[in-house]
């Protein structure tokens, strides 16, 4: 599955359980299309494509399809997730109570200065001496780089050789899993907001110049 369909997955999921906490039972590809922004053809292709069950006429049975869903997305386990570095960004993180209701669950920190940190009360904060028995002991998978530029690709190695598969990082470094004695196909996820931003003003822009040209043909 590529990662557009994983993300509207995600999204019909998280609307879907609003819906049955609402006291729904049927939903309509064209309200889930609606909500999240997509044709209702594209929902339906969606569903199709995973042989998730239903039709046009009379849509889903929203428990059925979050039950395959939460089979898919693997929500039946909580996802447990780390963070290596536990400064502004990854206090954060891991202060943030809303990933809860996605079933995603930070367990622990790990910092070069692990008491200095002031973690949020019940998520603690160890060296980075215990990361590798951490990781190996709770069956770590997925982890989040939020230290500084200069230490992400060896916090990285740290991490994929303790065990991590993928990777959300957030240092300003496009980090690669590049290391040829590596075999663990780790997959790892680059965000930088500054970019986001960056495209967003190049895409307002972008569409004020259009809406201008536009305007001046009008004349
Ligand atoms: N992706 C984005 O859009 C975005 C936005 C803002 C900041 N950042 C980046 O995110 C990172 C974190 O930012 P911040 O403001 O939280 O920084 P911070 O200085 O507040 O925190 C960094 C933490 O990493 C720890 N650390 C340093 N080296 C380490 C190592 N080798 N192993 C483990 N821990 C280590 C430090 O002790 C500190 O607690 C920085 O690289 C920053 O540039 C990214």
């Amino acid at each position: 599955m590529n990662k557009d369909i994983i993300l509207r997955l995600t999204r019909y999921k998280r609307l879907l359980y609003k819906l049955k906490a609402l006291g729904f039972e049927r939903v309509f590809s064209n309200n889930l299309g609606d909500a999240i922004g997509v044709t209702p053809a594209l929902v339906r292709k969606d569903f199709s494509t995973l042989n998730l069950p239903g039709n046009k006429r009379g849509g889903y049975n929203i428990d059925m399809l979050i039950e395959r869903l939460d089979n898919l997305l693997g929500r039946d386990q909580p996802q447990h997730v780390i963070v290596v570095g536990c400064g502004r960004i990854g206090t954060a993180l891991m202060q943030y109570s809303g990933f809860s209701t996605d079933g995603i669950e930070f367990v622990a920190g790990f910092d070069i200065r692990p008491e200095e940190v002031r973690p949020p009360s019940t998520i603690p904060v160890y060296g980075m001496d215990t990361l590798e028995d951490f990781i190996k002991e709770h069956h770590i998978k997925v982890g989040v780089i939020a230290v500084p530029d200069t230490e992400a690709s060896k916090v990285l190695t740290q991490m994929v050789e303790a065990g991590i598969r993928g990777v959300l990082n957030f240092a300003p470094v496009e980090l690669k899993c590049h290391n040829e004695e590596c075999h663990s196909n780790c997959i790892i996820h680059n965000v930088n907001i500054a970019l986001e931003i960056e495209h967003l003003f190049y895409q307002v822009n972008a569409k004020e110049a259009g809406e201008e040209e536009d305007g001046n043909c009008a004349d």
